[in-house]
């Protein structure tokens, strides 16, 4: 399970990113995270492996609490979790493959790991992620010459290589075609299921949340204004998450 405690957030300009934001994912299920642009959603998923550090409040994983830990024990904490991005952050010149192996990097000794050099077993297991995600085909394929809904797919692959129990998604679908969109979103609820991994997701769009998320979170002025089963989150439910960016900016 992860957990989040009365997480607060202030930036150094005073600026409230998050107020006291609690709310838990489970293993095995998709939470998506939705609201207004400037609502929190960014400053939330980055708070969950510690690319921010919330002033307050706790983020738990298993038993290992996130924020308050030591260099060692986060290092630790991070490679149990991985991230996909809007924008795929690949390297366009490299090979799907070979972006998928980049994935090992932070469990591999330093030397090899700079030198490219993957073992066997290590190959053969990005190959195995590229068949999950449906691109076994496009293995030596440069990743620049690929679709972005392809791109998305090597970035879950690589994500994927680390073996992790959560999958962070920051607005994976944001650059995507609708058609794309629906592969995407189906391979990560189909992957959340067969690999029990806790998937926390920022979305735009709120008819792909409910189709696609077991549980939606919506934040608006960096607190948390809805948080129930996707079903729940009828059209007035999500229109009130919404709302108050108009009344908060009238
Ligand atoms: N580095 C920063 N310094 C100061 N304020 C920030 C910083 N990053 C975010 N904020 C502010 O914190 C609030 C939440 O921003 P955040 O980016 O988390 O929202 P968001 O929901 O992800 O928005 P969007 O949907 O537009 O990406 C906003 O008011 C934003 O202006």
């Amino acid at each position: 399970m992860l957990s989040v405690r009365h997480l607060t957030k202030t930036y150094p300009n005073g600026k409230k990113g998050l107020q006291d934001v609690s709310f838990t994912a489970a293993p095995g299920t998709v939470t998506a995270v939705i609201g207004p642009s400037g609502a929190g959603k960014t400053t939330l998923l980055r708070s969950l492996n510690r690319l921010i550090t919330p002033e307050q409040g706790t983020v738990t994983l298993g038993d290992q609490e996130l924020r308050g830990a030591d260099a060692q024990a986060l290092r630790q904490a991070r490679r149990q979790i991985g991230m996909i991005f809007q924008d795929y952050n690949l390297i366009e010149p490299l090979s799907a493959l070979e972006n998928v192996l980049q994935g090992c990097l932070g469990q591999k000794r330093l030397l090899p790991g700079v030198l490219g050099l993957y073992t066997k077993a290590e190959t053969s297991h990005a190959l195995a992620l590229l068949d999950e995600v449906g691109l076994r085909a496009y293995a030596a394929q440069k990743t620049r010459d690929l679709s972005g809904g392809q791109k998305q797919r090597v970035g879950i692959a690589r994500a994927l290589m680390q073996d992790p129990k959560v999958l962070l998604c920051d607005e994976p679908i944001a650059s995507l075609d609708p058609q794309s969109t629906r592969t995407v979103m189906t391979i990560i609820a189909d992957l959340a299921k067969a690999r029990n991994l806790i998937v926390v997701m920022n979305l735009h769009q709120v008819g792909i949340a409910r189709e696609f998320a077991d549980h939606i979170v919506g934040v608006n002025a960096g607190r948390i204004v809805f948080d129930d089963n996707a079903a729940a989150l009828t059209e007035l439910a999500a229109a009130a998450i919404y709302e108050k960016e108009a009344t908060a900016l009238a």
